[in-house]
C-alpha cells in the first residue's frame, strides 16, 4: 500500500473504536508517558490539541500543569509549512483558524523557541517499528524535525504499529513510541 491508502485505512479504524475502548486506551497512553525517565526528565514539552478520533491529549497536558511543567502547542503557518510553539498555561488561550484545529491565540501567549522544547509529543496516524510515521500529509512536522536536536515520543496505539513502511528522503523517525503496552521504542 502507498502512504495514502495506509493513512486511509488507519483513519478509518481509528473512526472505529468504541468511546469505551478509547477511554481505556488513552488511560494507559497517559500513565505509561507519565511514568517514563522521558516525561520525568523533561521540562518543557511540545504537544498538540487532540481532535477527533485522535488520542486525548488534555489530560498530558493538565498533568504536566500540576507537576510544574511547561507546556506549548504548535501553530500552523500553511503558506510555508512551519509550525511555531506558543506556551499554553489556559484552555481559554485557543482559538480555531482553520483545518478547524485548536491553535494558540499568539496574542496571548509567549513563543517557545525549538531548542528550549526538551520534549517533542509528535502525532501521527501510522508508524512503524523504528520510528517511521505517516500523519495527516502536510510534512508540518517532517519541517519542523529537520532542526529539531533535544527528545522525540509518539503516543500511539498498538493498532498504528506496523513492521514497516515506505518511507521519503525527508521523513524523519520519532526517537520513542508509546503504547498502552509501554515503551515499545
Ligand atoms: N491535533 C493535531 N494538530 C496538529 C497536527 C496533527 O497531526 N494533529 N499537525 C501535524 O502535522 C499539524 C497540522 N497538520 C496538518 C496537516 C495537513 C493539513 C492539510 O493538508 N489540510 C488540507 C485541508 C484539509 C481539510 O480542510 O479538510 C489542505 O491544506 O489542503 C492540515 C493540517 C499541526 N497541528
Ligand atoms: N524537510 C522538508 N522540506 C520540504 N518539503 C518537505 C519536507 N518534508 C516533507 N516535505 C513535503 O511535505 C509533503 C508531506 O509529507 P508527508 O506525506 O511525509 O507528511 P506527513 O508526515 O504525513 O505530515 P505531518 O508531518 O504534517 O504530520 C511531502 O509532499 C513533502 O514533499
Amino acid at each position: 500500500m502507498d502512504k495514502e491508502q495506509l493513512r486511509k485505512s488507519a483513519i478509518m479504524s481509528l473512526k472505529n473504536i468504541s468511546h469505551h475502548d478509547k477511554k481505556q486506551i488513552e488511560n494507559k497512553l497517559a500513565e505509561n508517558l507519565m511514568n517514563s525517565t522521558l516525561w520525568k526528565q523533561a521540562e518543557t514539552i511540545g504537544i498538540t490539541m487532540a481532535q477527533e478520533f485522535e488520542w486525548s491529549t488534555k489530560p498530558i497536558i493538565k498533568e504536566a500543569w500540576n507537576n510544574g511543567k511547561t507546556i506549548c502547542v504548535p501553530k500552523c503557518n500553511p503558506q510555508n509549512k512551519q509550525l511555531t510553539f506558543y506556551q499554553l498555561q489556559d484552555f481559554n488561550q485557543l482559538e480555531i483558524v482553520y483545518y478547524n484545529l485548536l491553535e494558540p491565540k499568539p496574542e496571548e501567549t509567549e513563543e517557545i523557541v525549538k531548542s528550549n522544547i526538551d520534549l517533542l509529543v509528535v502525532p501521527g496516524i501510522v508508524f512503524d517499528k523504528r520510528g517511521f510515521r505517516i500523519g495527516f500529509g502536510g510534512g508540518y512536522y517532517d519541517r519542523f524535525l529537520t532542526d529539531f536536536s533535544n527528545k522525540t515520543v509518539s503516543i500511539i496505539s498498538t493498532m498504528q504499529l506496523r513492521d514497516h513502511l515506505p518511507n521519503d528522503s525527508f521523513d524523519i523517525p520519532v526517537n520513542h513510541i508509546i503504547t498502552e503496552n509501554g515503551i515499545v521504542l
